[in-house]
């Protein structure tokens, strides 16, 4: 089994996330309470480390009342801990999970390296650090044991590196995008999915439409992504 993955963005109508200069302005403020709402809903918000190295998020839900609910657990897939202890998204306002790999066939600098920040890291009170895979994080794995550690549902909200590492290995299981009526052009600037890309139509991802509406100055589109038939056998076989 593995937990129900929504990916949701914020996309301008040329598919970016930000621009070449990472400016983010794209949901309008009634959206952002959507993206919200949807943090309610789920048990985790996983983003890559490129996401907190640029943007440094909360990722806790402060644009919505928060009620009685606690902040969702926080994940970040960081194959490599470059994440800055001085991270907003490893304070005491949530649990987080960085995800990370295995290094023991590093050489010997790099190990030190690593177990240094891995102490600094497992020093901090809600912080939890997972192990997939080596070089980068072998996510069907981790989205194995996360479905071990409770979390079965999660909220993606990017980057286009790690959208491309889910939608990659058919992890994704909803698609929510915002779409700002704004235009940002740039061959450099992140978009929804970036990465290796498919190569043929048949290897591409295929959605079916839920629901659209307009949203602030934008509108939402709402897509399930369609699982072939061996993926379904695949996911039964695991109950
Ligand atoms: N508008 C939005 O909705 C939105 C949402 C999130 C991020 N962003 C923007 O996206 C940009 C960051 O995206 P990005 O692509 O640079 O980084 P990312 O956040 O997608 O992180 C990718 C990094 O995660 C690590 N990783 C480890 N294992 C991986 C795996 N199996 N697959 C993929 N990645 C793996 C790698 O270091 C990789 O470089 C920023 O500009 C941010 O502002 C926008
Ligand atoms: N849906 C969406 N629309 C946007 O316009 C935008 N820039 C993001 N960016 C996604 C990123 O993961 C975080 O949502 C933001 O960086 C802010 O996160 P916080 O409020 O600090 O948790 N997401």
């Amino acid at each position: 089994m593995k937990p129900y993955v929504i990916s949701n963005v914020g996309m301008t109508l040329d598919g970016k996330l930000s621009t070449v200069e990472n400016d983010t302005r794209i949901s309008g403020e009634n959206d952002l309470k959507r993206v919200h709402q949807i943090r309610k809903d789920v048990d985790a918000i996983m983003v890559g480390i490129g996401t907190v190295l640029k943007d440094d998020p909360k990722l806790t839900i402060h644009k919505i009342p928060l009620e009685n609910n606690k902040n969702p657990v926080r994940i970040v897939v960081d194959s490599k801990l470059r994440i800055p202890l001085a991270s907003r998204v490893l304070n005491e306002d949530a649990k987080t999970v960085i995800a990370t790999t295995a290094f023991d066939n590093l050489e010997e600098s790099e190990k030190n390296k690593r177990t240094e920040k891995i102490k600094e890291l497992e020093s901090i009170e809600n912080v939890e650090i997972v192990y997939s895979g080596e070089d980068k994080v072998d996510l069907e794995l981790l989205m194995s044991k996360l479905s071990k550690m409770d979390i079965k549902s999660i909220l993606l909200e990017g980057g286009g590196t790690l959208n491309w590492g889910m939608f990659e290995k058919n992890l994704v299981d909803e698609v929510r995008v915002y779409v700002a009526p704004k235009i940002f052009g740039g061959s450099n600037a992140p978009t929804y999915v970036d990465g290796e890309g498919f190569k043929t139509l048949e290897e591409s991802v295929e959605l079916e439409l839920i629901d659209y509406y307009q949203m602030d100055e934008g509108i939402v589109l709402e897509y399930f992504v369609k699982k072939d038939n061996n993926q379904d056998n695949v996911d039964n076989n695991d109950n």
